[in-house]
């Protein structure tokens, strides 16, 4: 390929500045990939209540700091046992789940889990007056 034709494919790419086109041969301007905004995803409320009625082996939800989690397809998946999991099924579960100081990995995989969130009423951790959970490592 020649040199020129190389050039204009890069250029084409933006792989390289496109020196001829831009205002100042010295400086030439390279577009900034866009941030897309960051917007949080809005949780669904479920109240303590509606978690109460999810508390078998086939429909198990647990709440862990004030996020709702639906754990039924993971039970036997857990590598802790399905049983320390159905002691808390359709409760709170945050001091158990906690004390087991589970790894960062397990509180990523949490989100696959996820699916609300108690009422800003209901909660007991993230009420907005501190700050203090978020720094356990738990996702935001
Ligand atoms: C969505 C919820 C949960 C997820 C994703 C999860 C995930 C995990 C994972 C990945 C491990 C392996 C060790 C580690 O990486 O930390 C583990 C171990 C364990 N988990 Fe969970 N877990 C959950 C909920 C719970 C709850 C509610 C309890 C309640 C007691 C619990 C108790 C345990 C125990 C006892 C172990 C074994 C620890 C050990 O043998 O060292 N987990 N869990």
């Amino acid at each position: 390929m020649a040199s020129s034709t190389l050039t204009n494919l890069l250029q084409s790419l933006r792989i390289v500045p496109q020196l001829g086109h831009s205002k100042s041969a010295s400086s030439p301007t390279i577009e900034k990939p866009q941030k897309k905004p960051q917007v949080k995803p809005i949780l669904t409320e479920i109240t303590l209540a509606e978690v109460a009625h999810h508390d078998s082996f086939d429909d198990c939800w647990i709440v862990v700091y004030d996020r709702v989690y639906d754990v039924t397809r993971f039970l036997r998946e857990h590598p802790g046992g399905d049983d320390v999991i159905m002691d808390h099924a359709g409760r709170d579960a945050t001091i158990a789940f906690h004390g087991t100081g589970h790894s960062s990995d397990a509180i990523e995989q949490m989100r696959d889990f996820l699916i609300g969130e108690l009422p800003i009423e209901q909660r007991i951790f993230r009420t907005g007056h501190t700050s203090k959970v978020l720094s356990l490592g738990i996702p935001e």
